[in-house]
């Protein structure tokens, strides 16, 4: 299986969270499973990723959640539509983030992120997603994301193709 980010376009590629193109970002990697309707990153924080000493930082987690929210976001549209990323890739960014950190994250354990689309409503994606460590819950985090078009960030911002 190939991760949603590897489908992103080079221009695309660039993001610190998941840009495959960022040499000194995390560049995570989801997979959505299409029987279960859910995504699923797993990342191992590095010793510098601390916040207090044997606990992850929390900024870290929430990159986690952005990202992986973003790409749940690209992968659910598609199915949603019935075209894949390769045929129609999906641009989504972060509109709204919400994180709570229901526990201290263990820093050491390989963390796994579980994203499920909430809403596909036109041009927004709503993500639910929970992070476990090992197989304790510990953030639990809700995105919008809205499809944007290729002149992001210039005047145009419409998805292209509607
Ligand atoms: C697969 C290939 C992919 C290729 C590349 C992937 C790129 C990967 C990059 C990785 C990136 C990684 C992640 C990053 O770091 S992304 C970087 C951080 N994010 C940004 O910089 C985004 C900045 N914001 C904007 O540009 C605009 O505000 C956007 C484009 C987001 C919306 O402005 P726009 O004028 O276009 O939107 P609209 O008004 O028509 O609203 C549309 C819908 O959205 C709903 N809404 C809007 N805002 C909010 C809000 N705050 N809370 C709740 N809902 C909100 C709104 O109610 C409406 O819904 P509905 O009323 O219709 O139900």
């Amino acid at each position: 299986m190939k991760a949603i980010q590897l489908y992103y376009p080079p221009e695309w590629a660039h993001c610190y969270g998941c840009g495959y193109l960022n040499a000194q970002g995390l560049r995570i990697e989801t997979y959505w499973h299409p029987e279960r309707g859910e995504s699923e990153t797993r990342f191992t924080p590095k010793p510098h990723h601390t916040a207090i000493p044997g606990f992850v930082y929390g900024g870290l987690l929430a990159s986690l959640v952005d990202c992986h929210s973003t790409a749940t976001a690209a992968a659910a549209k598609a199915a949603a539509e019935g075209v894949s990323l390769e045929e129609a890739p999906l641009r989504f960014v972060t509109a709204s983030l919400k994180v709570d950190f229901l526990k201290p994250t263990p820093l050491g354990p390989e963390l796994r992120l579980v994203g499920r689309p909430k809403e596909v409503k036109g041009r927004k994606v709503v993500v639910e997603t929970e992070l476990y460590a090992e197989e304790t819950l510990t953030v639990r985090g809700e995105a919008v994301l809205v499809q944007i078009g290729e002149g992001f960030g210039r005047s145009e911002d419409a998805p292209a193709g509607g």
